[in-house]
């Protein structure tokens, strides 16, 4: 997607929003900082020309005394004092206002940016990010949202502010020497051709140099995710490298942009040169023709001054504007990424499901090139036990991530209870299913909070059933804080059968009447796996239950069991007889597949 500089700022113009009140003040609060800067002066001005000299006060100032109030020295001492003081105190007053204004509305603005990203990173489907990768959208989430308070606080703000004195002091300009004016505003057409250059090729450039960053990133994320193997294998130094060299990129992007930036200040720097020396060369010929004197040189050229100062603002805001959009453009375009997924228009609401399936000549590519599964048809009733068996990458894992609806079948449908499953409500479907993986996903919180995860309001009482027929209620209660222990990132400070364990509590508390069992005790050891199943024996029960495995003997348990070959379904048995299963057992530990 690429979206115009326009279309960008009136997107976050929209999206700021709730927040007009507040980037209204700031902007006031801008205009107010060169009137309280001129404020500062005065108190001195009044001692040295009211008090050293002899010039009257000011109204403002008499305005508050009796009409023949006598000022003596000492009293215009005592003015100058108190002004010195009142105007520290507006001045401290604006500054606090001024901050906290920008931190609460940046602030603001980013965390709801962040909540956006968020949600809609978490609602896109499985094959995005397994196409894009995960470090991409965190580096997304973390730091281009942050764009959208450098752009209408730290850039935008600026620039209106500037724009308003800038027109201000070029009508004062014109009301003093219009020929001067005319000589003023003769920079500014140079100024926007060189703007728009630079602009457009910092736009493209900045691009660049987020993606390359994101990389770097994609490098400290998966190192960090898998710091057992990279030290298991001795490639810290391997992956310090891999780092470098993408920093390195990222780097040098970097630095060309900030050539970029350094030859467009240049630039700008001449051609205000270019228009002080126009000034000084038509004023020095206009003061020795007459038609102006010295006094009123000297006066336009600090108007001068005046001038150049906003328009140098607005140039320079102009050019890093293009660093926030860029980031803006990455979070607006993730934004909108569709989801693969979809719910339809008018979903069906779905409590309970009975647990019947049925695959009707369901097709899935993962990429066009190559197909994963083929043709696969098959219907099993509720409370129903499904062995799925298969060579490594037969197609197992998919064939059940098409269940759970993480894909859509690129053909054919998949129809629970008797409707096809892209016809339900998506969180009521996702609601159906327990699922127990190979590898426990634990989140770094407490071990109640774990086992409570798909029922957040679970009580204590619930909880610890749950434990107790996970087979998990007497480890959990050895632990130092039992229930209230802190599992450690992805569970890490637990053995893997006690992950295993509180992820079957999981899927006992979540009481979901489809089960998925992902090859549940292939890491574990015998004596592990055996309490592992007793538990699983339990959980089972009465659900409609998938269980992938190449342990042939967990397999003696199933009323059926899908055979999967290169994405097709080469048998499907019914175990009604272990003779025949222990045959078909063996012919596949052969290689045979009987048929
Ligand atoms: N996200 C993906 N993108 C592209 N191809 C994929 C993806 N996931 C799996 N595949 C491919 O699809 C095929 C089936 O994979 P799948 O994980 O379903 O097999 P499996 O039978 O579960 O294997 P295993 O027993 O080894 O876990 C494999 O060839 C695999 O390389």
């Amino acid at each position: 997607m690429k979206e115009s500089t326009f279309s960008l700022l009136k997107r976050t113009f929209v999206q700021a929003r709730p927040y007009w009140a507040y980037i209204a003040g700031i902007f006031i609060c801008n205009f107010l900082a060169s009137p309280i800067a001129l404020l500062k002066p005065l108190a001195l001005k009044i001692l040295i020309d009211n008090g050293f000299g002899s010039r009257p006060l000011p109204g403002f100032i008499t305005y508050f005394f009796p009409v023949n109030y006598e000022f003596s020295f000492t009293s215009i001492v005592w003015i100058s004092v108190a002004l010195v003081l009142l105007i520290a105190l507006i001045d401290n007053i604006y500054t606090v206002i001024i901050w906290i204004l920008n931190t609460y509305t940046g602030e603001k603005l980013v965390r709801n940016f962040k909540y956006l990203l968020f949600n809609q990173v978490q609602r896109l489907s499985l094959a995005f990010h397994d196409r894009n990768g995960t470090a991409d959208s965190v580096y997304r989430i973390q730091y281009d949202t942050s764009a959208i308070r450098t752009l209408i606080i730290g850039n935008l703000s600026p620039i209106l502010t500037s724009c308003i004195t800038l027109v201000g002091m070029i009508v004062i300009m014109f009301t003093i020497n219009s020929r001067f004016a005319l000589i003023t505003c003769s920079i500014i057409p140079p100024m926007i051709f060189l703007t728009r250059i630079s602009t457009k090729k910092l736009k493209k450039d900045w691009k660049k140099v987020k993606e390359y960053e994101s990389n770097a990133m994609s490098v400290v994320q998966e190192v960090l995710t898998s710091l057992r193997v990279v030290k298991a294998f001795g490639q810290e130094e391997g992956e310090s490298n891999r780092f470098m060299a993408k920093a390195d990129i990222a780097m040098k992007g970097q630095l060309k942009v900030a050539w970029i930036g350094a030859l467009f200040y240049f630039c700008i720097g001449m051609i205000y040169a270019a228009g002080t020396a126009l000034f000084i060369y038509f004023g020095a010929s206009y003061v020795r023709s007459g038609e102006m004197t010295l006094g009123e040189l000297t006066m336009v050229i600090a108007y001068l001054g005046q001038i150049y100062g906003p328009l140098d603002k607005i140039s320079r805001n102009l050019n890093e504007v293009q660093s926030s959009l860029t980031s803006i453009e990455r979070v607006y375009t993730l934004l909108d990424e569709q989801r693969e997924v979809k719910e339809t228009a008018n979903p069906v609401h779905l409590a309970r499901t009975k647990g019947v399936i049925e695959f009707q000549n369901v097709g899935f590519y993962y990429n066009k090139e190559v197909s994963t599964l083929n043709n696969i048809s098959f219907k099993v009733q509720s409370g129903d036990r499904i062995g799925v068996m298969g060579s490594t990458g037969a197609g197992k894992s998919t064939l059940i991530n098409l269940i759970t609806r993480f894909y859509d079948p690129t053909y054919g449908q998949i129809l629970v209870d008797g409707i096809n499953i892209k016809n339900y409500k998506l969180s009521d479907y996702r609601q159906q299913f327990g699922i127990v993986l190979q590898e426990p996903v634990l989140f770094s919180t407490t071990i109640a909070e774990n086992i409570a995860y798909g029922l957040p309001n679970a009580s204590t009482e619930e909880i610890i059933a749950a434990a107790k027929m996970a087979n998990a209620h007497d480890f959990i209660t050895k632990c130092s804080d039992g229930y209230n222990t802190l599992v450690g990132e992805r569970g890490m400070n637990l053995s893997g059968g006690e992950r295993q364990r509180i992820s079957i509590a999981r899927a006992f508390i979540k009481n979901a009447p489809i089960l998925i069992l992902d090859e549940p005790t292939s890491s574990l050891d015998v004596k592990t796996e055996a309490q592992i199943m007793e538990a699983m024996e339990r959980l089972m029960q009465g659900r409609t239950t998938f269980l992938i495995t190449h342990r042939l003997d967990t397999l003696n348990s199933c009323s059926i069991i899908l055979h999967l070959e290169k994405g097709s379904l080469e048998e499907i048995i019914i175990n009604n007889n272990s003779d025949t299963l222990a045959k078909k057992k063996t012919s596949f530990l052969s290689g045979n597949i009987i048929r």
